[in-house]
């Protein structure tokens, strides 16, 4: 796998990070949204640096220009409900993309630190040939997002995949190495050391999908 730890050069991408992680700042959801959202537009912009082009004519009113316009047929697919936001800030940079969405949640039985993945809703185009933008802010355990691959391969083979996430713990990063394929992408804004008992991200943000959308009852 091919990972672009962004964290890794200063820039205002660490801002956004850092007021996700903020427990006072994070408590705006609207600006957790739109800061995932903004990741989504950062990392989009990243990803569109390895896509395929084809040189074009452009007409300007005052004369014509040859220009590399992008050339891909790009699947936007992301995970309910935390890759919502994410999904709309790489959708505001890939206009045309055709879109997919998997509901993908933890299943607690009655140890409340064990979980299954339990992936229901799939609405998915052909992904034959095409490039595949999988969209999940939080890489925790790595789970959700492998279940969701596999929930995606009746829809096709895609010529390429590429993964973005805005915070991934080392272990989730390992563990999805191993069941995507070697030319698989990973864009992730910053990655952590740690995962605690109950499979969180440490240090982490907390729920993402609580903090941008509000608590849910544990099914
Ligand atoms: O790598 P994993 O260990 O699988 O954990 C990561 C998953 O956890 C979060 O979703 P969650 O299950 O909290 O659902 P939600 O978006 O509905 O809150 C997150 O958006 C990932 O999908
Ligand atoms: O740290 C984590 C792990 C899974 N899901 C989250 O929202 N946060
Ligand atoms: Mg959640």
């Amino acid at each position: 796998m091919h990972i672009h730890n962004l964290t890794e050069e200063n820039s205002i991408l660490n801002t956004f990070i850092s007021e996700m992680r903020d427990v006072n700042i994070q408590k705006d959801r609207m600006r957790f949204r739109r800061n995932i959202e903004r990741i989504g537009e950062i990392l989009g912009y990243e990803i569109s640096k390895v896509l395929n082009y084809k040189p074009a004519l452009i007409e300007s009113p005052l004369g014509t220009c040859e220009m590399n316009i992008m050339d891909n047929d790009i699947v936007l697919c992301s995970i309910l409900r935390a890759g919502v936001p994410l999904h709309n800030g790489l959708l505001n940079y890939f206009d045309n993309a055709e879109n997919a969405f998997i509901s993908a949640y933890r299943h607690h039985h009655k140890n409340p630190d064990s979980f299954e993945i339990v992936v229901e809703y799939s609405a998915c185009p052909s992904l034959e040939n095409k490039t595949l933008i999988l969209a999940d802010p939080m890489l925790a355990t790595g789970q959700s997002l492998v279940a969701t691959f596999e929930a995606l391969k009746p829809f096709g083979k895609p010529k390429e995949v590429h993964v973005v996430c805005v915070i991934g713990a080392q272990d989730g990063i390992d563990y999805i190495s191993k069941h995507f394929s070697e030319d698989t992408h990973l864009w992730i804004a910053t990655v952590d050391p740690d995962l605690n008992e109950k499979g969180y991200i440490m240090p982490g943000l907390g729920d993402a999908g609580d903090l941008a959308f509000g608590e849910k009852l544990q099914q």
